[in-house]
Parts: structure tokens; sequence; C-alpha cells
């Protein structure tokens, strides 16, 4: 059975189609990337498969179980994390207490122990400091745990987002621009960092216009334009598809005409 699966999502704001009839896969292990010029419905596909927009048409599948449209949080706990293209991080908190603000957001129904401070409650508060340790050593951030995460370079920052959605245990993990920001020696150390955890099984989706990185590291790419999948296949293959040249050479020249 397919991890995830992505059924013909389609909607439309105002009228205007954003996404139509979009399906893709995603298995353990693999990257899928989505690709496409600006405005292509990129953002939309994510918010509707991370049931933070509520499809008009079609299905997202998890395990073959239909969870469209279900709340982020009812998502993770099913094992679907996400991280978002504008940082989530809490800048004036360590790195430390960042990641384990990860594992706190997997304990709902926790908040009255915590309250009364039970020992149930600091039995947690440890079990999530030690998570929490091992996943900044995951993602290369041990030394860093006590500065104040407002003081790390971009490319840390992200990296840190990653561990925090790794907090989770997702299946599968959603990308939204991992790479967006950082100079060529950070997207290295992201495109590391990504293919070990799919390497341990983790599936992945991400939205990316760092294209090195895309061709780099992906097994599959899905290329959008104007919300319609028009490609898809191995990287290669997808980047000699003459529609998907013709997209982005139109979007270059969109762009020069507006300019
Ligand atoms: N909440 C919304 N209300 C109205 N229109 C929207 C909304 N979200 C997206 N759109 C429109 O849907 C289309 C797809 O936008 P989307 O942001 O998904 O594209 P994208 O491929 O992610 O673009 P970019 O690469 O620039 O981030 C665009 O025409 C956009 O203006």
């Amino acid at each position: 059975m397919t991890l995830l699966s992505i059924e013909g999502l389609g909607i439309a704001f105002g009228g205007i189609k954003a996404v139509h009839d979009v399906s893709l896969k995603v298995d353990p292990g693999e990257i899928v990337s989505i690709i496409g010029p600006n405005g292509a419905g990129k953002t939309t596909l994510f918010n509707m498969i991370s049931g933070i927009y509520q499809p008009d048409s079609g299905c997202v599948l998890l395990e073959g179980e239909d969870v469209t449209g279900m709340a982020p949080f009812r998502l993770a706990s099913r094992g679907m994390s996400r991280t978002f293209q504008n940082l989530q991080i809490f800048q004036n908190m360590t790195v430390l207490e960042n990641a384990i603000a990860g594992f706190h957001l997997q304990e709902r129904g926790a908040v009255l122990a915590d309250l009364l401070h039970l020992p149930s409650s600091r039995r947690r508060a440890r079990a999530a400091e030690a998570g929490a340790r091992a996943l900044l050593a995951r993602v290369g951030l041990e030394r860093a745990a006590d500065r104040e995460a407002g003081s790390l370079s971009y490319g840390s920052l992200k990296r840190l987002e990653i561990a925090r959605a790794l907090a989770l245990r997702p299946k599968v993990l959603l990308l939204d621009e991992p790479a967006a920001g950082c100079n060529a020696v950070e997207t290295e150390e992201i495109d590391q960092l990504i293919a070990e955890v799919a390497a341990s099984g983790v599936a992945i989706l991400l939205v990316e216009h760092d294209m090195k990185l895309v061709m780099r590291i992906s097994s599959h790419v899905v290329v959008l334009d104007q919300g319609e999948k028009i490609a898809e296949g191995a990287p290669a293959e997808v980047s000699r598809d003459p529609a998907v040249i013709a997209a982005y050479l139109g979007s270059e020249e969109a762009a020069h005409a507006d300019g």
C-alpha cells in the first residue's frame, strides 16, 4: 500500500482554479519534489495535503485511509509532519527549548498533569529533553543546544525546524522550501540531512525552488504549471521535458515583460 497518495486534488479561489486535478504518490524512503514557476500552485497543494486548506475535489490517503482536510494536529498524530516556508522557530528560546517544543506538540491532554506538576509530567519532561538532544545531534546542532535560536545562522535554523518536525516521528515529512535563503554550503547540509531522513524510511514530499537541490536528491519530480500537473518522472527526464522548459521560459518572459 502506498504511504501517501494524493488523488485528483483541486481547489479554486474566487472561481480561479489554483490547483486542478493533481495526483501523486510518495512511499517510504522516497523523496518526491514538487516544482513549477511562481504561482504554479505548489504551496496551495501543500496546504491541502497538510490540512490547512479543505480541497474542493479529490482526496488525500495516508496508509490507505482518507484523511482529506483533517486538521494538522490530527494528521501529525497519524504520522504526517511539515515545516513551513517562513520559519516557525521561537527566536527568544534556546535551540534545545525549540526542539523540546516539538515533543509537546504530540501531547494533547497532558496539560492538566503539567499544571498540577504530577510525577508523570516530570517524567515526560525528562523524556522530551533526552529526545530533543538526540534530534539535535541528528541534525548537527548538539553543540548549539543552549544558544538562543535567534543567534543561529539561517541554515542552522532550517535544520532546527526539521529537527522539530522529526520529534513527531513522522512517517511522511512535508518540507516547504527547506533551502530557501540558504547559501551553497548550508544547502548542501540540508540536502544531506534530507537524504539521511529519507534513508531512515521516512517518505519525503518537498516544494523547493533550488533546482540543483531538487535534481540532486529527488527520486521523483512532479511539475506544476498554472495549477495543473504538466510532467513527472525522474529528475533527468523532467529537466529535458519540452513542456517543463516552456513553462519555465514562459514565466521568465512574463517576469521580463512585467519588469
Ligand atoms: N488564499 C488564497 N486566496 C486567493 N488566491 C490564492 C490563495 N492562495 C493562493 N492563491 C492563488 O493560487 C495560485 C497558486 O499560488 P501558490 O502560492 O500555491 O503558488 P506557488 O507555486 O506556491 O508559488 P510560489 O513559487 O511563488 O510560492 C496563485 O495564482 C495565487 O495567487
